[in-house]
């Protein structure tokens, strides 16, 4: 313990004395503050009454505490004041960094060589990575290909839209074969290196060894991925060097991984040969997360980065953000963000209307209405809006329609009629959905929490 910590005591009485501070102030401004911690010649000082505390101490006793703790303990100090939150979130970081180092340091120091020579980013690994409906597949043969590599799917092919975690996928696998298996030569390229490697090669051409050694490096490998592969197809080049790299390595058993913004069929300029390589093994996509998949992805990224933000606020951006996993931790980001620079501003939902103003959809904001409503059920109950809109009377789809006719009710106080039309059923039919819902809700609570939670997501703000 610190001399200052141990006279901390000393040092407030100290200003409450020789300041002439009334018992009042003392005991509303002083009394209450604590260290935090101390670095270097730096003290935060908790002050537990908030952002609001904080400016008022700043201005009124920064200098008088400065003068006593030099007076009492013979040092100077400067302060920083923090509140409570920014207490948590910093020991969630430290915390976090303390775990992540013994990670990291677990890592052999060859293996993690290999891992920066590898170009692959750290924290795409499985670990990090969240599975959900839209990616199971692909996440467990990525698993499957990392414990043996060569010896399963190959080659293994990702597709999927932008920012839905084929990248992260990739990482990982490669990462998993290097550290668990780090006598494996591993290389990761983007479609564009490899291009530029090649081209560089090529210009040369009279320079024999130049392309060689780009054959050299690609070919005495053990796994090979190549990321967003969409870049090469088309290129005669450099699709022809790599359809030579692909059957060298795949002759050897060794492992390929692609990953591209589509299927291989649906390349027009794809060489019919690689075409049909490449269909030898095994393809999966990624899709759009659901609404769960979105929320246990932003608390991962929330508590990885030590980040305090309450569900409602996750269920705010999860709601809004669904097509782009970079876009919906983007958000986050921006949110904290937003949060520090405007003094610690407490994170809450008008925070992040305000904060994601430009990143949330402009239908955002609007009123909900119906759609809203038969979206968000059949998403949860993982129909499509055109089973709820249709005729057919099995459970798993009569039920959700008729929470859809409930909610309508109880959210927006539509009329029968309107709900009725809305799903083109006559108004008996809907007064008898909303007895349903409201019968099962009674005896159930199940459907009682099933009714919570899709009214959250309907509306997490409300
Ligand atoms: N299932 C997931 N769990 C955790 N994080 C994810 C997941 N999917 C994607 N991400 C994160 O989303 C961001 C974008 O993912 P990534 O770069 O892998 O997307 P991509 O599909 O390769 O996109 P692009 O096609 O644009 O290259 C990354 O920060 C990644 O960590």
């Amino acid at each position: 313990m610190e001399v200052v910590e141990e006279k901390w005591a000393d040092i407030l009485e100290n200003v409450h004395q020789e300041y002439e501070v009334s018992d009042v102030a003392f005991k509303a401004w002083l009394k209450p503050l604590t260290i935090f911690q101390i670095e270097g010649n730096t003290i935060s000082i908790l002050v537990p009454n908030g952002q609001m505390a904080i400016e008022y101490i700043q201005k009124k006793y920064t200098i008088q505490l400065k003068v006593a703790i030099a007076e009492m303990t013979g040092v100077e100090y400067e302060l920083e004041y923090i509140t409570p939150e920014q207490a948590r979130e910093n020991r969630l970081r430290t915390a976090n960094q303390a775990k992540k180092k013994e990670t990291e340091e677990e890592i052999p120091p060859k293996a993690r060589l290999a891992l920066e020579e590898a170009g692959l980013n750290p924290r795409y690994t499985f670990d990090t990575f969240v599975v959900g409906e839209n990616n199971r597949f692909a996440y467990a043969a990525a698993v499957a290909i990392a414990e043996a590599p060569g010896k399963v799917y190959n080659p293994f092919f990702i597709y999927g839209g932008s920012g839905l975690g084929k990248t992260h996928l990739m990482h990982s696998i490669a990462h998993h074969i290097i550290t668990t298996q780090p006598d494996k030569i591993v290389r990761y390229v983007s479609s564009e290196v490899f291009t530029n490697e090649l081209i560089s090669a090529l210009k040369n051409s009279n320079n024999v060894s130049m392309l060689n050694a780009f054959r050299h490096k690609y070919r005495n490998i053990d796994v090979l991925l190549i990321d967003d592969i969409q870049f090469i197809i088309g290129k005669d080049a450099t699709q022809n060097e790599f359809f030579h790299t692909f059957n060298d390595l795949f002759d050897q058993s060794k492992q390929i991984i692609i990953s591209s913004d589509r299927p291989p069929k649906e390349f027009d300029a794809l060489d019919d040969r690689l075409k049909n390589r490449l269909a030898w093994g095994l393809q999966a996509d990624v899709k759009k997360p659901d609404y769960e998949t979105r929320m246990a992805i932003l608390q991962k990224k929330a508590e990885t980065e030590g980040y305090q933000v309450d569900n409602e606020v996750l269920q705010y951006i999860a709601t809004n953000i669904k097509s782009n996993i970079r876009e919906l931790e983007g958000a986050l980001i921006k949110l904290i963000a937003f949060s520090r620079l405007d003094h610690g501003r407490p994170i809450d939902i008008q925070l992040a209307k305000d904060a994601l103003r430009d990143l949330i959809s402009p239908e955002e904001g609007q009123p909900i209405t119906a759609d809203t409503i038969i979206d968000i059920v059949s998403e949860h109950f993982g129909i499509t809006r055109a089973d709820i809109l249709s005729k057919k009377r099995n459970a798993e789809i009569a039920q959700p329609r008729q929470i859809v006719m409930y909610l309508c009710r109880e959210m927006l106080d539509l009329p029968y009629k309107s709900i009725g039309k809305v799903l083109a059923r006559d108004h008996s039919t809907v007064m008898h959905g909303i007895t349903a819902v409201e019968d099962e809700m009674s005896q159930y609570p199940d459907m009682q929490r099933t009714i919570d939670v899709l009214k959250r997501k309907i509306n997490p703000g409300g």
